[in-house]
């Protein structure tokens, strides 16, 4: 039966309608998005994932509070906090009769990563829920406003850039060396295992800014033969572990790269830029990538990983 032209009015301002309230909706997942971050970074310092893992992985709010450091008044808004923790997937709830009705809260596959001394990659993520890496975004309008070449968002906000504040802030320099070294045991485990051909025939590599080593301690316990070195500024390698095969030089890469007939490069998007710089400086020492060896572990290395493997040849 044919809609009268009242009903279909109605109808379609209710369309009209329920258009405008999505609309606002999807805008208010933008703003408050910042809400699952900021929950996030909350679970991880008052240490909940730990909490409830060592309650066997499920906890309710009562045993969750005796794990952490939280002034009593504020339990209930605990629960406010576990609320979007669940929601976002971060741990899981269900109402549990043998705990008189008491919700229970579970590790999930996502905070599972949060826990333990093997995969997990809570340092890398409380690196990067750090004020010092959050707080440029806050600014991010002005420094847009600024003519290029200027400095990045994060010297912009703070004055010098992430490695000078490394330097300078000795437990931000700290807590950064322990992020990419538990982003670096996270991803190294599955490139080892999904792209160890990249490794084949090689017998010496030098892992250029590798940090405190995460990456390059990987491969040399899966590639015993290959001679491995890394090569970092001299204040990160003065808290390079010692005792290991692999050998900490102190340098600059702008300078002087050492000798190895492999070149490794993990990191995000400052060491990939830092090395785009210093590949025309070697192209003369014959520059040779080998795009076969990258056809599938290339694919997932440089786009899913975010992690860029160049093989050298260097006479
Ligand atoms: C994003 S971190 C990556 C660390 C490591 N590759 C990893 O993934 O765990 C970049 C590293 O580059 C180092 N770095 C910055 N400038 C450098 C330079 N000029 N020469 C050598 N290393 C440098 C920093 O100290 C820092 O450890």
């Amino acid at each position: 039966m044919a809609l009268s032209k009242e009903q279909q009015h109605s109808s379609s301002s209710a369309d009209d309608q329920q258009a405008v309230l999505d609309a606002q909706v999807q805008l208010w997942h933008h703003t408050f998005g910042y809400v699952n971050s900021m929950a996030l970074k909350a679970a991880l310092d008052l240490r909940i994932p730990d909490a409830i893992n060592q309650h066997g992985g499920s906890a309710t709010l009562p045993q969750i509070v005796t794990k952490v450091t939280l002034h009593p008044s504020k339990t209930a808004c605990l629960r406010r906090l576990m609320r979007v923790l669940t929601v976002t997937g971060v741990f899981s709830v269900q109402h549990s009769p043998a705990d008189g009705g008491e919700l229970v809260y579970g590790l999930t596959p996502a905070s599972r990563l949060l826990v333990g001394s093997s995969l997990n990659v809570s340092p890398f993520l409380t690196l990067m829920l750090n004020t010092l890496f959050v707080s440029p975004f806050l600014g991010l309008h002005e420094w847009f406003q600024q003519e290029m070449p200027g400095p990045s968002p994060f010297k912009f906000t703070h004055g010098r850039d992430l490695w000078d504040m490394n330097d300078h802030d000795a437990s931000f320099g700290k807590l950064f060396d322990k992020g990419m070294v538990a982003d670096s045991g996270f991803i190294m485990d599955i490139v080892v295992k999904e792209c160890g051909d990249v490794f084949k025939g090689i017998s010496s590599l030098v892992d250029v800014a590798g940090g405190l080593g995460g990456a390059t301690q990987a491969i040399a316990k899966a590639f015993p033969h290959v001679e491995c070195s890394v090569l970092e500024l001299s204040h990160v390698v003065a808290s390079a572990p010692t005792g290991t095969d692999v050998k900490y030089i102190a340098g600059d890469m702008f300078e002087s790269v050492p000798s190895a007939n492999a070149v490794f490069l993990k990191g995000r998007h400052q060491t990939r830029s830092m090395w785009r710089r210093k590949s025309c400086l070697i192209s003369s020492s014959c520059l040779s990538m080998v795009p076969s060896e990258m056809s599938k572990s290339g694919r997932i290395l440089s786009s899913k990983l975010d992690l860029a493997i160049t093989r050298l040849h260097l006479f």
